[in-house]
């Protein structure tokens, strides 16, 4: 089902694990920052809905999209306590090719830190045509694609933790 057919920061808050021991990273780029302070925003309202202290969730900033995949590459080296990170970042349509190579490449990026470490990254990219698209989904008509990462990031950071527990 495309976005159109769904509200993104819709969520059962009866299937959303317990967070309040939880650590998160966010990396947010600047680009765009009416739409990436709007996906912080809807993250971090969802964190604090599901009892994530403030204190566990670190913030960094990086210029463009393109940066989330070196920013969340340091972030992860750097707290290793981490259960997940957000990667934050929004990227419109230009005149040119530009955006299909950042897209594609934080994209390919983002998976790469994925199977490279052990802290899971959240792709929170906004890739859309114009800014009309990425207004409805941080915080408009199709709700906020940062609530939805907020809320992944908490089922994979459960899942991260469970698999330890069976791995022993
Ligand atoms: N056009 C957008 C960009 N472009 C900048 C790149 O992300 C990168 O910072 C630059 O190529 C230097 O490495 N970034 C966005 O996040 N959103 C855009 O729409
Ligand atoms: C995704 C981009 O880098 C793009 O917005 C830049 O715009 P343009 O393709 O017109 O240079």
């Amino acid at each position: 089902m495309a976005t159109e057919g769904k509200n993104l920061s819709q969520y059962d808050k009866n299937t959303i694990p317990n967070a309040k021991d939880f650590r998160f990273g966010i990396v947010v780029s600047e680009w765009n920052e009416e739409i990436t302070e709007g996906l912080f925003q809807g993250a971090f309202d969802a964190w604090i809905e599901n009892n994530v202290k403030k204190e566990n969730i670190v913030r960094w900033n990086v210029p463009g999209s393109f940066e989330l995949i070196y920013g969340c590459k340091k972030m992860q080296e750097s707290f290793e306590m981490l259960d997940a990170i957000v990667a934050v970042g929004n990227v419109i349509q230009g005149e040119t090719k530009h955006f299909d190579f950042v897209c594609e490449g934080v994209t390919q990026g983002i998976k790469d830190l994925n199977v490279q470490s052990d802290i899971p990254v959240i792709f929170c990219v906004l890739t859309d045509n114009n800014i009309e698209q990425s207004r409805a989904r941080s915080g408009g008509e199709h709700g906020n694609k940062g609530t939805e990462a907020a809320i992944a990031a908490i089922k994979m950071a459960q899942l991260r933790k469970d698999a330890k527990f069976y791995k022993g």
